[in-house]
């Protein structure tokens, strides 16, 4: 055991375990020789040499002995040893009844193990040792499987996870019963014209029925044609109830992610993002259409097939469906390599991806820079590293594929040397076995579908794993507030605040922080790069949540206010604008319904932007591009300035506008803001003249409040803000730090 720790602790356990294996052992046999001499008075009511009744009491002493021990051992080992003792217990109680079984169905005969231990011993000792062997030689082949709770937890996890993707179809219940009523039909269809087909075969070959040809001949076409049409129907239902399925998941799955934090977006690349969008959610309707159709159809046709097979030869039927077991592990071991390849392939495309994205975003800086290289060469790796997984990935199902072609021509060789011996023994005519050789291939090619079909479903559903981790994901920033005042002053309080961002948690970018700025007054902030001025912003926009402190809107903690009253009431316009592809019109009324012309144009104007929207071609229904990419810095600034006016907010936070904006444009958008006395403005501004005219000015470095007080106050002073005058105000400064 891997929590033991001295030698000494080892030894104890492995000789528990040895003593409970052995005494298992001695009470497996006490209780075989007991039901023996049972099941030796109950035999000869099948007769002595009834074979099946043999068969039947050699099954009933298994399984009794098997849960016997069970009940007993599994209770007197611990956790990690109990699978290993399972797998133990079933080998050593079923083994010989598979071996008698298989030999009857083989060669028949008497029964070798006589009517148990008391008659044959030495079947009992090569029963244990062929048990015990059998278990060493798995323990040590597959290491993997004594993780049994670990692979209870996948399989459970699985299983959620099919029940949750499957629920998405319950609003589509009606397209779905009526697809699986044509599934059934085609299915039924099928299988009589088959019938119908038989009837001709057997019409042609013996002139006495050849009366019943014509009828036997309309039938079959017109249960193929029932076949055709409901085929049709079943495919077009099913691929209605999968697109209405995608489209539900795509729109859930975009509504969880709108909603997360900011931090959230700046942890998780876009490209990832994209990927769970449009590849996953693929893959799960993949999951929905594999499940409900193929799967389905699968079934119920192999199960049709097996009925007929056994009516034909039971015998022969069960050596074709040893191929299930043996198919299965095979499956089982691919399934592993094929699922951790599958999920490395897709976190290596949803990297590529994500360069990919960066680069064609960020393509000026890249052009630049030179760097065009450079980026081809990184995408080229992460494309290498994609082509290096699917090489592996195929190598090891082309490995698997030969394995199963190898398995299915065991299995169909013995078929054909079993079968001539039943044909030379007068057990089964010559017709049947070309039936049965029809059917095999038959069978396995459904035994294989559903087999695959299962197995894909499983990969498919590791995708459904993380569109649900993302589903279910709760934004750490809460968005539940209620507050809803009809009045708001703007009146904004920050009292001691501490923060780092999520992506740096032991940096502090705010150190117990605290600010007032009032209603009807113009607030500046001013500082070195990097201070944290943009930072205060972010969390009165509620982008991020403080670790400690907290900020009051008029007196009552920000995330009381409901999110959308806050987000209509505050307003910010950030360094670098982003506007989305449409009209001006549009962008500038974005998020407002009704919104009317005037409205755009008013604030337009009161952002002295009116101008240059005129003299564009299409004035305000022309096109900005992606991003605003057919626009200037500036123009797109005021764009933004308008958004932000239009909706006459209480708070307005003006972060660097300076940025993009010349002197005149600065001061007469300035000049507007002046005409709305009562609002609150908040400013982060590097030109002196935007500075010099705030009501008080915080001068803010390393996460703290420095100074404090108006221009003149602070000028007086001579303190920090009197030095850093001139570094940060002027223009030529401002060049300087540029260059
Ligand atoms: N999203 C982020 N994740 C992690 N750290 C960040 C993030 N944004 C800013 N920072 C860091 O927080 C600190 C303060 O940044 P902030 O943008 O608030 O400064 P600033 O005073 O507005 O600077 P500037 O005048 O250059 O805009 C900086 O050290 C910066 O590196």
């Amino acid at each position: 055991s891997t929590s033991c720790n001295s030698p000494s602790e080892v030894h104890i356990l492995v000789s528990y375990h040895a003593l409970v294996y052995v005494s298992t052992v001695c009470l497996d046999t006490a209780i075989l020789c007991a039901l023996s001499l049972g099941t030796a008075e109950l035999l000869p009511l099948f007769g002595n040499h009834d074979v099946l009744g043999g068969l039947v009491c050699m099954w009933s002493v298994a399984i009794t002995r098997w849960a016997l021990i069970c009940s007993l051992l599994l209770s007197n080992v611990d956790l990690k040893q109990r699978a290993v003792m399972k797998r133990w217990a079933a080998a050593h109680c079923f083994l010989g009844s598979v071996y008698e079984s298989c030999r009857q169905v083989m060669f028949g005969g008497p029964l070798e193990s006589g009517a148990g231990p008391l008659e044959n011993p030495w079947f009992l000792v090569l029963n244990t040792v062929a048990a015990a062997a059998t278990c060493l030689f798995w323990e040590i082949t597959f290491p993997d499987s004594n993780k049994e709770n670990n692979r209870k937890e996948k399989k459970q996890k699985t299983m959620v996870l099919f029940i949750r993707v499957i629920c998405f179809l319950k609003k589509d219940l009606v397209i779905l019963a009526g697809a699986l009523i044509f599934l059934f039909l085609a299915v039924l269809c099928e299988l009589f014209a088959l019938l119908q087909t038989g009837k001709i075969i057997d019409a042609l070959g013996s002139p006495s029925h050849w009366n019943d040809f014509p009828s036997a001949l309309f039938l079959m076409s017109l249960f193929s044609f029932g076949n055709t049409l409901s085929v049709g129907c079943r495919e077009g239902f099913f691929s209605c109830a999968i697109s209405s399925f995608t489209r539900k998941v795509k729109v859930q799955l975009f509504g969880s992610l709108v909603f997360q934090e900011i931090g959230f977006f700046e942890s998780t690349k876009t490209g990832d993002l994209a990927s769970r969008l449009s590849a996953d959610t693929g893959l799960m309707g993949h999951v929905v259409s594999l499940s409900t159709n193929l799967l389905l159809r699968t079934l119920i046709e192999l199960l049709g097939i097996m009925v007929v097979m056994f009516g034909l030869s039971w015998k022969l039927t069960l050596l074709i469906l040893m191929e299930i077991p043996l198919t299965s592990l095979l499956q089982s071991i691919y399934d592993t390599y094929y699922q951790r390849f599958s999920k490395e392939i897709l976190d290596s495309m949803a990297r590529a991806n994500d360069v990919a994205s960066e680069v064609m975003a960020g393509i000026r800086t890249v052009r630049s820079f030179n760097m065009e290289r450079n980026e081809a060469l990184r995408y080229s790796k992460t494309l290498l590293e994609i082509h290096s997984l699917r090489t592996r990935r195929d190598v090891v199902r082309s490995i698997y594929g030969l394995l199963r072609k190898v398995t299915d021509l065991g299995i169909r060789v013995a078929m054909l040397c079993y079968g001539q011996k039943l044909i030379l023994s007068g057990q089964m005519s010559t017709g049947t076995l070309v039936f049965f050789i029809f059917y095999q291939r038959d069978l396995g090619n459904r035994i294989k579908t559903s087999v695959w079909i299962l197995g894909d479903i499983v990969n498919s559903l590791s995708t459904a794993e993380k569109v649900f981790e993302y589903l279910d994901r709760k934004p750490q920033v809460s968005t539940d507030g209620t507050l809803q005042p009809d009045t708001l002053r703007g009146h904004i309080q920050f009292h001691n605040l501490t923060f780092s961002y999520p992506a740096y948690p032991d940096q502090p970018v705010l150190q117990g922080l605290s600010l007032e700025a009032k209603p009807g007054q113009m607030t500046a902030l001013v500082g070195p790069s990097g201070g944290g001025k943009s930072t205060c912003v972010s969390l009165l926009e509620r982008f991020y949540q403080p670790q400690d402190g907290e900020i009051l809107l008029d007196g009552q903690p920000l995330q009381s206010y409901q999110h959308q009253y806050l987000h209509s009431k505050v307003a910010m316009v950030g360094q670098q604008p982003i506007l989305f592809s449409g009209s001006i019109r549009d962008n500038i009324a974005y998020g407002l319904k009704n919104c009317s012309m005037e409205r755009v144009i008013q604030a337009a104007q009161k952002a002295n932007a009116h101008e240059f929207i005129s003299q564009l071609e299409h004035g305000y229904d022309t096109d900005v591009g992606e991003h605003g990419g057919q626009l200037s810095g500036g123009q797109k600034q005021r764009i933004a300035i308008a958004r932000a006016l239009i909706r006459e907010p209480q708070v307005l936070i003006l972060d660097e506008i300076t940025s993009c904006l010349d002197t005149e444009s600065e001061q007469m958008v300035l000049q507007a803001l002046a005409n709305c006395p009562s609002q609150t403005l908040l400013v982060i501004a590097h030109r002196l003249k935007t500075v010099e005219r705030a009501d008080q000015i915080f001068l803010i470095d390393r996460g703290v409040i420095i100074e404090k007080g108006t221009h003149h106050e602070l000028m007086e002073k001579r303190g920090k803000y009197y030095k850093l005058r001139e570094m940060i105000f002027t223009e030529k400064a401002d060049l300087k730090i540029i260059l």
